[in-house]
C-alpha cells in the first residue's frame, strides 16, 4: 500500500505548523522525514496516523482519505510508534505487545495461538523475547521504545509510522532496528534526526523545514553540503562511506555554518534539488 499526503496544513490553535505538504511514501519503500527541531517532523506523521486531522488537504492510503476509514479499519492498515512513548502501562510486556493485536478482535474476544505466535515474535524481532513477563513500567527508555516498536510490528500492517525509533536506542540497537526495517519491506514513513542513519535506511527522504518540504530525493540528491548548510545552518562534508558506500555526513562539530559564506562544494544548491 501507498501513501499520498496531498496539500496538507496542519495547524494547533489556528496556528500553521505544517503548510503545503506533498509527499508519498512508495509501496515497500522506506520513507524518511528529516528536519529540524520543531520543523513539523511529528505534526505530519500525526496526521498519517490519525491522532491528528488536517486543516487542510488530504492523506490518501491507496487512495482512500484515510479519514474516512474506521478507526479499526486504519489500525488494520497503519500502526505507528508514536513520539510520546507514554503510557506507564502497569502490565507485563507480553501484554504490552498483544494490544497491537487489538485491531483484528471482536468486541471481549480474547487472544488466539496464532495471536499469541505473533506477539511473541514480534518481542524477539527486537530482542525483548527473554522479557516477556517484565512489567513495562521498570524498562528503560530504550527499552520501551522497542516494545513499542514490537506492538507496532504485532498490528501486522502494510504501513509502518515511526517517529524517532531509534531515539534513545545504543548504536547496536540502532543498526538492529535498521535492519529489521529493511528486512520487512512495509511501507515505512519515518522521522530520523541522525542523518546518517537515514541515509543508510531510506530509499527516499524528504527534508522539512519550518513546516514546508523543501527538498525530496534519495538521501544521494538530498544530503548535500549547501542543504545541510541552509536548513540545518551547519558545515558537513559528505563522503562515501568507506563500508557500505552510503552517502556519510562527517559535521563540523566545532562551528556552525554561515549559509551566506558557504562554499557550495557540491556544484548545486538547494533549489537544484530534484523534486519527487
Ligand atoms: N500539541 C501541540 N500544541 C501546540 N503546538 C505544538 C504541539 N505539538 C507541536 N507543536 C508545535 O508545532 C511545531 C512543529 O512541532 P513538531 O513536534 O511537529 O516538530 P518536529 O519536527 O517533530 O520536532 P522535533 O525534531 O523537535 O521532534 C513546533 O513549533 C511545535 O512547538
Amino acid at each position: 500500500m501507498r501513501i499520498d499526503i496531498e496539500d496538507l496544513r496542519v495547524a494547533y490553535a489556528g496556528r500553521t505548523v505544517v503548510a503545503d505538504a506533498h509527499l508519498i511514501a512508495a509501496e515497500g519503500e522506506i520513507t524518511g522525514l528529516v528536519g529540524p527541531n520543531g520543523s513539523g517532523k511529528s505534526t505530519l506523521l500525526r496526521t498519517v496516523y490519525r491522532h491528528l486531522k488536517p486543516a487542510a488537504g488530504r492523506v490518501l492510503l491507496d487512495g482512500s482519505d484515510i479519514r474516512e476509514l474506521s478507526p479499526a479499519r486504519s489500525a488494520r492498515h497503519i500502526a505507528a510508534l508514536p513520539q510520546e512513548r507514554g503510557g506507564d502501562f502497569e502490565l507485563t510486556l507480553r501484554e504490552v505487545v498483544a494490544m497491537g493485536r487489538t485491531p483484528y478482535k471482536r468486541a471481549f474476544a480474547g487472544e488466539d495461538a496464532a495471536d499469541r505466535d505473533i506477539v511473541e515474535r514480534s518481542l524477539a524481532d527486537v530482542g525483548m523475547g527473554d522479557h516477556a513477563d517484565r512489567h513495562f513500567t521498570e524498562l528503560s527508555g530504550g527499552e520501551r521504545q522497542r516494545v513499542l516498536l514490537a506492538r507496532a510490528f504485532a498490528q501486522q500492517t502494510d504501513v509502518l509510522v515511526l517517529d524517532e525509533p531509534t531515539n534513545h536506542l545504543d548504536v547496536r540497537h540502532q543498526v538492529e532496528l535498521l535492519a529489521l526495517l529493511r528486512g520487512r519491506r512495509r511501507t515505512t514513513l519515518v522521522s530520523l534526526h541522525d542523518l546518517n542513519a537515514a541515509a543508510s535506511v531510506c530509499d527516499r527522504l524528504h527534508v522539512l523545514h519550518e513546516g514546508r518540504v523543501v527538498a525530496s530525493g534519495t538521501p544521494r540528491e538530498v544530503l548535500r553540503p549547501p542543504l545541510l548548510a541552509e536548513v540545518f545552518g551547519v558545515r558537513a562534508a559528505v563522503v562515501e562511506h568507506p563500508l557500505t558506500g552510503d552517502p556519510l555526513i562527517a559535521f563540523d562539530h566545532r562551528e556552525l555554518c554561515n549559509p551566506a559564506i558557504f562554499p557550495d562544494t557540491s556544484g548545486n544548491s538547494l533549489r537544484d534539488l530534484p523534486d519527487f
